[in-house]
């Protein structure tokens, strides 16, 4: 059984007025509907459209609006959508459901697991989980911001195969094909590097937010846990089930190993709330040796965290090991630091970060 998580982008639902296209949509659920009937594959949307859909619906202009006018033409938006979509899929006797998360939901691990469970739940009993940011209640801090994160997060909380970005653009160029003639397409991408986040460039379309470059930061999350990614148009007749063919589309973002789920939780779950610096001895076990961060190896505590929240490990130049779930406060750290300054050996202290509860980063974005 495959699992097959497939966001849509706003300019891929909405017609030129930025109204949502009844055409485009059903072009799109058909598609899913075939795929959910026909193949052992279980569907996961992420859908976009809820901003355009409201503004469209209540007539105003997308250039001009306020933050709470974006987040109130949401919640009229968000409606529409899910209206639309429960129309277009009834016909294939499939029922939907609506699924609006924020970033808290990914950083707190007890809501992760309930989101978890609950979408676990609808794929068990053929319910298409159809997911989107709760636009209407978050503020900057608990923002996913764009629904190519999102979707690189449903793929991890979920454990999915693949991640399919439908966009208006069949795939990743050498540079924006929109402002540069000469852009080629990517086919195949084994490794997302800083050269190639400098490839891509912000949204081209009046209802798109992110552009290429939240879908490669989206893709970064995915492959780093194990999912595979393709960005390809969404007007491409059978899109999707030409690449569940194996029919090369698009750009394909190939993962290389898979992090387990807690780790790829610790990776991009949770903001970190702290930093412990620690020394190049316990670097290099770190990094070399797979080893756990022990209370010899830090020099220095930052942040206010009790014991179970996510902290970086950063070296003293400032380079960054990793993350990784702390068993003590920072309270407890800083007196730890003070009683070994005293000359206690702290031998019976047990691991700060276990290795299990740990991911080290060898460079930006990649952990192993
Ligand atoms: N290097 C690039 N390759 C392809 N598209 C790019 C690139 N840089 C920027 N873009 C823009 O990204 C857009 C797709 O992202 P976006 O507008 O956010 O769509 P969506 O609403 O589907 O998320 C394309 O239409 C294109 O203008
Ligand atoms: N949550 C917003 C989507 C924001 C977003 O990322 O849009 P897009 O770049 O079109 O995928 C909405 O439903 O309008």
């Amino acid at each position: 059984m495959k699992r097959i998580v497939v966001k849509i982008g706003s300019s891929s639902l909405t017609d030129e007025s930025g109204q949502l296209s009844p055409a485009k949509m059903s072009r799109l659920v058909d598609q899913i509907a075939e795929l959910q009937k026909d193949t052992d594959c279980q569907l996961i949307l992420v859908s976009s459209g809820a901003v355009a859909a409201g503004l469209g619906r209540l007539g105003w202009p997308r250039p001009y609006i306020t933050m709470p006018e974006k987040q109130a033409a949401a919640a009229v938006g968000q409606g529409l959508l899910i209206e639309l979509y429960q129309k277009l899929f009834a016909p294939h006797g499939i029922v939907t459901a609506q699924l609006l998360l924020t970033r808290s939901d990914m950083e707190d691990r007890k809501r992760f697991i309930h989101t978890r469970n609950t979408t676990e739940t609808l794929l068990h009993h053929g319910i298409l989980p159809i997911v989107n940011e709760n636009d209407t209640v978050t503020v900057e801090e608990i923002r996913f911001g764009d629904n190519d994160t999102l979707g690189g997060l449903v793929a991890l909380v979920t454990e999915a195969d693949l991640l399919v970005l439908l966009t208006d653009i069949d795939g990743l160029y050498t540079a924006n094909p929109k402002t540069d003639p000469n852009a080629t397409r990517i086919p195949d991408v084994w490794e997302i590097t800083p050269d190639l986040m400098e490839l891509a460039g912000g949204s081209g379309s009046a209802v798109g937010t992110g552009g290429m470059r939240t879908k490669l930061m989206a893709a970064r999350i995915a492959v780093d846990s194990g999912v595979d990614v393709v960005v390809a148009s969404s007007s491409e007749p059978d899109v999707l089930k030409r690449i569940l063919a194996g029919e090369s589309m698009g750009t394909r973002f190939h993962s290389q190993q898979r992090l387990s789920s807690k780790k790829s939780w610790i990776a991009y779950g949770p903001r970190p709330e702290g930093r412990l610096i620690i020394d190049p001895g316990a670097a290099k076990a770190l990094l070399e040796r797979a080893g756990s961060l022990l209370i010899q190896g830090i020099r220095e505590v930052e942040g206010d965290f009790q014991e179970g929240s996510i902290v970086e490990m950063v070296t003293e130049e400032g380079l960054l090991i990793g993350k990784g779930v702390v068993s003590f406060s920072d309270r407890d750290l800083r007196l730890l630091l003070e009683r070994r300054q005293m000359g206690e050996k702290l031998r019976n202290i047990h691991e700060v970060i276990h290795r299990n509860e740990m991911v080290v980063q060898v460079q930006e974005g990649s952990q192993v």
